[in-house]
């Protein structure tokens, strides 16, 4: 079960990558980086449009059709003159003037991205078409967030990007995981045939402030269930494990990666690695010590480990996360407990 041998940072293409729209060298263009994020009212998506605005030479546009986004995310931008939002989804073409594009959109929580599995793979493999198709023809850069459902219930631990996975292609995940691979071949095959510039990061579990109360996913519902009082769900068998990447950190190694030389795909994730059921007891320790822990039914084909090997970000674009999980949990049940409107206990 090793590891496999080829990997995409190693297949190198000789096409040069095609010229900017002519406009970028007018007399009337001015020196801003454009840069487009599909996705980008959702909860990765608005911290990154937050830190890309802190630069004031960043035009920043967000295009969603905000399945689980929303404008909330973005309320601070709207009408700033260096930003714009267009509601729009990208199984559909779009044709806009930028340098950049950060491919986020997809929804990531199971729930969501079950609830509607066709229109997952549609918009993992026609939306991603579509921004490629873009990125051709105005001559951007575009970086994917893939995912660590890549590697599926992984047979290597911890998982390096040379590892091909072990992913069932006909499960109730496929749409997203096997969703998510093709749009990695759709990305090295425009990158070997048009000489796209492309990047790719293989996203681990990410929580912070704005993710959806109701979002599903283990970090937010845990702290929604704390603080209302509601007994923690910890599905079977509780030993499975995740490793918890705070939102900050997440965005940081994103603009490095796309600002970076290497193609990827590249793992960024925390390594603190954590079974469900220890999960569980810290969001009791830390935020309401007298809530139940109660053990639920399991989905199919849940993951039972992972953990990323995130050697090649540290070497290659000199990022590591820094803030722990019992860090950036207080950070998020602050942020969650004004959304709910619930007082802290003395
Ligand atoms: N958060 C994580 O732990 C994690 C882990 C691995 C990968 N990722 C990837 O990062 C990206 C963002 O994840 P997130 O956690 O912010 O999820 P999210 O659901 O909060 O954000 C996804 C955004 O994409 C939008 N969207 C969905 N389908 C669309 C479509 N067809 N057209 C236009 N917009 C559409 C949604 O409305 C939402 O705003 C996703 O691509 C996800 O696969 C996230
Ligand atoms: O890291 C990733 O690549 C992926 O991480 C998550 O996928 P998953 O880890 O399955 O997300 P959760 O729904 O948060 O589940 C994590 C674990 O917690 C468990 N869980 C979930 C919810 C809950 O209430 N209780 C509970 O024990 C699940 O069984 C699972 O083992 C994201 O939602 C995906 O979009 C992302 O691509």
């Amino acid at each position: 079960m090793a590891n496999n041998s080829t990997n995409g940072e190693h297949q190198t293409t000789t096409k040069p990558p095609p010229l900017p729209s002519p406009l970028r060298f007018s007399k009337f263009f001015q020196s801003n980086m454009r840069i487009l994020v599909t996705g980008g009212a959702g909860f990765i998506g608005s911290h990154l449009v937050d830190r890309l605005m802190e630069n004031e030479k960043n035009e920043v546009i967000v295009v969603d059709n905000y399945f689980t986004g929303s404008k909330d995310n973005l309320k601070k931008w709207i009408g700033h003159p260096r930003f714009e939002l267009i509601r729009h989804d990208v199984t559909e073409t779009l044709l806009v003037e930028v340098d950049r594009i950060y491919h986020l959109a997809c929804p990531a929580s199971p729930i969501f991205y079950k609830y509607n599995p066709v229109k997952t793979i549609k918009t993992n493999v026609i939306g991603t078409l579509n921004m490629l198709g873009l990125a051709k023809r105005v001559g951007a850069r575009i970086l994917l967030t893939s995912t660590s459902e890549v590697y599926g219930d992984p047979l290597v631990h911890p998982q390096p990007e040379s590892y091909w996975g072990n992913v069932n292609p006909i499960g109730v995940r496929s749409c997203y995981d096997e969703g998510k691979r093709v749009a990695e071949t759709l990305m090295f095959d425009y990158h070997r045939q048009h000489g796209i510039e492309i990047r790719i990061a293989r996203i681990f579990n990410t929580y912070g402030p704005r993710m959806n109360i109701d979002d599903g996913r283990v970090v937010s519902n845990f702290i929604a269930q704390a603080l209302r009082d509601e007994p923690l769900t910890v599905q079977n068998p509780g030993t499975q494990t995740r490793s918890f990447c705070y939102v900050s950190d997440l965005v940081d190694g994103l603009i490095r990666l796309m600002e970076g030389e290497h193609t990827g795909p590249i793992n960024l994730g925390n390594p603190g690695e954590f079974t469900m059921l220890e999960l569980a007891e810290t969001v009791k320790e830390l935020i309401n010590p007298e809530v139940e822990i109660k053990r639920v039914e399991n989905t199919p084909d849940d993951p039972r480990q992972r953990k990323p090997d995130i050697t090649k970000a540290k070497e290659l674009l000199g990022w590591e996360p820094k803030i722990k999980l019992r860090e950036g949990l207080p950070l998020m049940e602050e942020d969650f407990r004004l959304r709910l409107g619930a007082n802290k206990k003395k």
